[in-house]
């Protein structure tokens, strides 16, 4: 194995000397298996987030030798890690699905992140666990791809989530709808604790568990939680605010998560586990991304509601902790209007608004109406918005509002809207050279359509791992308009039509 320098600063260490600390790893037996991953044959590097390396303080350059190629397939274990496998439990599709845990994903440890705060290193495809049920414990190469890229570039967004740090691949194969090649994943985060780890307890009347738990993590991530009159209704209301904001800024660029279950839900508000997601692109308020989600219950319009419904769920698993119900249903009740507020900012910064009027929902209300008739492209549209102008000359206004105008089929529609767009921006005097580089760092020009995962996707298929790296590049700076690159905010191609994104990973 060749040993090789990690860190962009300072001395030179090995894979096997990454200074790993697990903090789950000292909680009770009950909640986890220590185990080691299984390893896969002949490993090799896909690829490396610079970014996300840099968090933890790793040189992503180094993660292409062989001694980090190998930790991160889980064929070598570094000598501080504690590797292991946490039980949780969840609501699937709205139905209680039991006991499940990580099926496929091994905890390291964590590595100091930025002010040192611990960053947990998550192997994901890393073999069987006690927990796998029916899987194989692994994960193959086309959604390791598009988990890592979505995972960046939703980071890039300045949307909380867990991030990628590296994908490794081996040829060996493993069953899907065809038989594919197998990848790790590896994902970072502050914890991967979910909501799903709290109703585990909860459905086992085990309460002594519950509170280690929720002791645990409010220890860790929310100190200041630590010493309130009833901290665990104060954890129900934080958690509850963070994932109704979350789900908020999902909304405002269109992103779609796809499984919602109780068990992807991360207790920091994070977005978590990246299978059947997507990008909106033709909008449909309706549109559901996930093929195997027939009835559409994570379709886009339902997202803000199953966000509530899942921190039911959490507060239905922290009840005996809160104690009176009356307590948990004031810390769910933060869900509405954080949600609201959260949106509210986030449209009037996506329309260019810098002051508030009573009619404004009318105004957003309006436009998504107008959007679903026409079905225009959720990104070019809010993009191309910020070229619409209120201070040139009146006789220029149709030629400059055509572009954007032309996204719609019932041009009269945008026309009526478009007024009452321009009268409210003049109320407030905007002016266009001001208005149109805010909107610009809201609006993103790149968002991870499937068919731009795809054609990564094909060519890594055949070895060649040079879009992923190319992508994520576009990906990481989503609000620049990178002319070089334009390309990349294109429609989907005729070809792309018939991509269907599943359950399958
Ligand atoms: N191939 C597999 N082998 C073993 N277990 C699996 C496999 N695929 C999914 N699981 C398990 O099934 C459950 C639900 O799967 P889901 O797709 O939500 O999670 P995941 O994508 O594996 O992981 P995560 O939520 O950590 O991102 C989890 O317990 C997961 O570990
Ligand atoms: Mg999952």
């Amino acid at each position: 194995m060749t040993p090789s320098p990690h860190q962009s600063t300072g001395t030179a260490i090995t894979a096997d000397d990454l200074p790993l600390d697990n903090s789950f790893a000292a909680l009770p037996p009950d909640f986890h298996t220590r185990l080691m991953p299984t390893p896969l044959p002949a490993p090799y590097f896909v690829a490396a987030s610079a970014k996300a390396a840099a968090l933890v303080g790793l040189d992503a350059r180094a993660l292409a030798a062989d001694d980090f190629v190998a930790v991160f397939t889980g064929n070598a274990v570094p000598a501080r890690a504690q590797p292991l496998a946490a039980v949780y439990s969840g609501h699937q599709f709205g139905v209680w699905a039991g006991q499940l845990g990580d099926g496929r994903a091994i905890l390291l440890g964590a590595l100091p992140g930025p002010g040192g705060a611990p960053i947990e290193l998550q192997l994901k495809g890393a073999g069987l666990t006690p927990y796998s049920r029916m899987g194989d414990g692994r994960a193959v190469l086309r959604s390791s791809i598009r988990e890592y890229l979505c995972s960046e570039a939703i980071a890039a967004l300045g949307i909380p989530t867990t991030r990628a740090l590296v994908i490794t691949g081996s040829d060996k194969g493993v069953m899907r709808e065809t038989v594919e090649t197998s990848a790790v994943v590896t994902r970072m985060a502050p914890s991967f604790v979910r909501f799903g780890s709290f109703e585990h307890w909860f459905y086992r009347d085990k309460p002594e568990q519950l509170r280690i738990l929720a002791d645990y993590v409010i220890a860790n991530f929310y100190p200041e939680l630590k010493d309130a009159p009833n901290p665990y209704k104060e954890l129900l209301a934080e958690v509850t605010r963070r994932t109704a904001r979350m789900i908020a800024q999902w909304q405002a660029v269109g992103f779609m998560h796809g499984v919602m279950n109780t068990d992807n839900m991360s207790i920091l508000g994070l977005t978590l586990d990246y299978g059947p997601f997507g990008f909106m692109e033709a909008f449909d308020a309706n549109h559901i991304c996930n093929h195997t989600d027939q009835q559409g219950r994570y379709s886009y319009a339902n997202q803000p509601q199953v966000g509530h419904w899942n921190c039911y769920a959490l507060g239905q698993a922290l009840l005996p902790l809160i104690g009176a119900v009356e307590d948990a249903q004031d810390a769910l009740d933060v869900y509405q209007d954080a949600f609201a507020r959260k949106t509210d900012e986030l449209l009037h910064a996506k329309l260019g608004l810098s002051t508030i009027e009573e009619n404004d929902t009318i105004l957003f209300d309006a436009m998504f109406k107008i959007m679903h008739d026409n079905h225009v492209d959720f990104t070019l549209f809010f993009r191309g918005l910020a070229r619409l102008r209120v201070d040139a000359p009146e006789s220029d206004l149709p030629a400059l509002d055509a572009p954007l105008r032309d996204q719609f089929i019932a041009r009269e529609a945008f026309d009526a809207w478009a007024a009452t767009y321009r009268a409210r921006l003049r109320r407030e005097h905007s002016v266009d050279a001001e208005r149109a580089p805010a909107m610009d760092r809201v609006n993103p020009k790149y968002v991870l359509r499937n068919y731009l995962a795809q054609v990564a996707i094909d060519k890594a298929q055949h070895k060649d791992f040079s879009e992923i790296d190319k992508l994520l590049a576009v990906l990481e700076r989503p609000f620049d308009e990178q002319p070089e690159n334009a390309a990349y905010a294109a429609l989907p191609p005729d070809w792309a039509s018939h991509l269907e994104v599943s359950c399958s990973s």
